[in-house]
């Protein structure tokens, strides 16, 4: 442990924090018309595993952008290489990480000062350098010719990492054509020869078991970064509880989703299920499945640019009392991603993701909206090949202020989208992996128990939170829960930003 802390306790390999949680009701008082606030308070244990297992990281859509950019990424950091570029010499990192490249103030110093560390110091977490990456690709090329084909790394980076990429090579995949753009099929040539969904969904959890077998791993995690698919139609009989949806698939039915397959499969194997894209692959049977099997899942859809800053943006605007009138978000960008995205189906599943993210943050503000009242709200998403990754956003933001003026933001923004998405695949995986070590009890039972299976806690890293109860997108929201669960876990008090010592005489 990279730390001391008060108020726990380590034995056998556990440690163990007692955590208080307060809440406020606020009860609408209709004689009175104001709130009586009530606050509550449960006392919990929390019990941390302390041993990191040997994880693996089973990757849908291995062979894409971001698959073969974190892959290649892990080799670099793993055997520091340096490499040259035309700003000069650039070493490996995990910039772009919530946990290996942010920090948390811990306290004060004998002077006062504040002191921070890494959030992956916290607690005891997978090291990235560690982690054994699989995966499937419905393309048959190895990591070396998809690194090539995805044109995000420095040649003379892809140049040193060549040779140990070139060795991995992803495992045959399944391809519904009706699911992703049409202008995907010429990229599938490495498919599991049994065309019905029965046979399938068997030979990727012998997959998983065999990738786990065979790398002596402890624990596996399947993240989906394949391609965006359109959304599944939600029909009762069919995929509206585990039992029927596993009877659809001993039917072959043709509304199954590829990423529905993968997270069945996974959950079956007692592997946690991360989505990284937008589509609904998370129905009510997946969901009642991982509920069933007391899983993790998590997703949807990695928030990594455009929609990260928005969540950021309108959570300023509307704590500030600015009244956002519209968002316009367009992008343009020339990678597979895009391409696929060129298709109305697909560009449906993003558009939903890209445009929800702000609910939660107008809805908190009834002195700026009315109940129901949203901003204009309009995405943009235009597939240009000659700019490859490098992802071009255009954003304005029409806001209403004192006195009905209007305050208008403009934001351009260049980046290349797969650096932005790979060290996010890694900030899921990790904490998804530590959250399998850690249980609770309400004090005074005897059992510890995992928490909810679906992983509300990821949010920060996703533009369309699967959550229990409503989303919050607030980025800062969204960060100050992650760390302060990680602050109850080694006995500190939630974070506050009441600079009370500095108000004092
Ligand atoms: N910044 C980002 O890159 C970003 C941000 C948010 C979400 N996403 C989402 O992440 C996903 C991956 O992004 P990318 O840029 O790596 O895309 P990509 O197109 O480069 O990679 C997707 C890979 O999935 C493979 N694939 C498609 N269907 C498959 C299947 N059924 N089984 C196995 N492999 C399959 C494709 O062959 C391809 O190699 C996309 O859905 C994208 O929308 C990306
Ligand atoms: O995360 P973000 O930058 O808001 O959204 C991105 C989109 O703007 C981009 O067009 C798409 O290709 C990426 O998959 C990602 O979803």
């Amino acid at each position: 442990m990279y730390i001391n802390s008060p108020n726990t306790k380590i034995k056998d390999n556990y440690l163990y924090s007692d955590y208080t949680y307060e809440v406020t009701k606020a009860l609408k008082n209709s004689s009175t018309d104001q709130y009586d606030l009530v606050s509550e308070s449960k006392k919990y244990q929390l019990r941390t595993d302390l041993r990191v297992p040997r994880v693996g990281l089973m990757l849908v859509g291995w062979g894409g952008n971001n698959g073969s950019t974190l892959t290649a990424a892990i080799i670099a950091n793993k055997n520091k290489l340096s490499w040259n570029t035309r700003r000069g010499v650039q070493h490996a990192n995990y910039f772009g990480s919530l946990l290996l490249a942010s920090t948390s103030k811990i306290g004060v110093d004998q002077n006062g000062e504040d002191v921070f560390v890494p959030l992956s110091k916290l607690l005891p977490m997978v090291e990235p350098n560690d982690l054994v990456i699989g995966g499937w690709d419905i393309s048959s090329k190895n990591l070396a010719e998809s690194m090539q084909r995805a044109q995000v790394l420095e040649p003379d980076l892809q140049r040193q990492v060549f040779d140990e990429m070139a060795k991995l090579k992803p495992l045959p995949s399944i391809y519904y054509k009706d699911f992703i753009a049409a202008n995907q099929e010429n990229r599938a040539d490495n498919l599991i020869k049994e065309t019905n969904k029965k046979d399938q969904l068997e030979i990727i959890r012998e997959d998983i078991r065999n990738f786990k077998k065979w790398n002596g791993l402890d624990k596996v995690i399947v993240l989906w970064t394949a391609n965006t698919e359109r959304f599944a139609e939600l029909i009762d009989g069919v995929n509206d509880t585990s039992e029927n949806l596993l009877k659809s698939i001993e039917s072959n039915h043709a509304e199954i989703s590829a990423s529905s397959m993968f997270a069945i499969a996974s959950i079956l194997e007692n592997c946690p299920f991360i989505n990284g894209s937008p589509q609904n692959t998370f129905v009510a049977g997946v969901l009642d499945l991982a509920y069933k099997n007391s899983v993790y899942i998590g997703g949807d859809d990695f928030k990594s640019g455009q929609t990260k800053l928005k969540s950021v943006l309108v959570d300023f605007l509307v704590n500030a009392g600015i009244k956002p009138l519209a968002i316009t978000s367009y992008n343009h960008l020339g990678n597979n991603d895009g391409l696929n995205l060129n298709s109305p189906s697909q560009f449906r599943s993003k558009e939903i993701s890209k445009t929800n993210v702000v609910d939660d943050m107008v809805d908190s503000n009834p002195i700026l909206y009315n109940k129901g009242e949203r901003p204009d709200h309009v995405v943009v998403i235009k597939y240009v090949p000659s700019v490859g990754d490098s992802k071009r956003a255009l954003d304005e933001y029409e806001n209403e202020i004192f006195m009905g003026g209007r305050k208008t933001i403009s934001i351009h923004n260049t980046c290349e989208d797969s650096l932005l998405a790979s060290p996010l695949i890694l900030d899921l995986a990790i904490l998804t992996e530590l959250m399998t070590r850690i249980q609770v009890k309400q004090q005074g039972q005897t059992e510890y128990e995992n928490f909810h299976p679906i992983l509300t806690i990821l949010s920060y890293m996703l533009k369309a939170p699967l959550s229990v109860g409503r989303p919050v997108n607030s980025l800062f929201k969204q960060r100050n829960a992650i760390e302060n669960f990680f602050r109850a876990c080694i006995g500190l008090a939630p974070t506050t930003d009441l600079i009370f010592d500095k108000m004092l005489k």
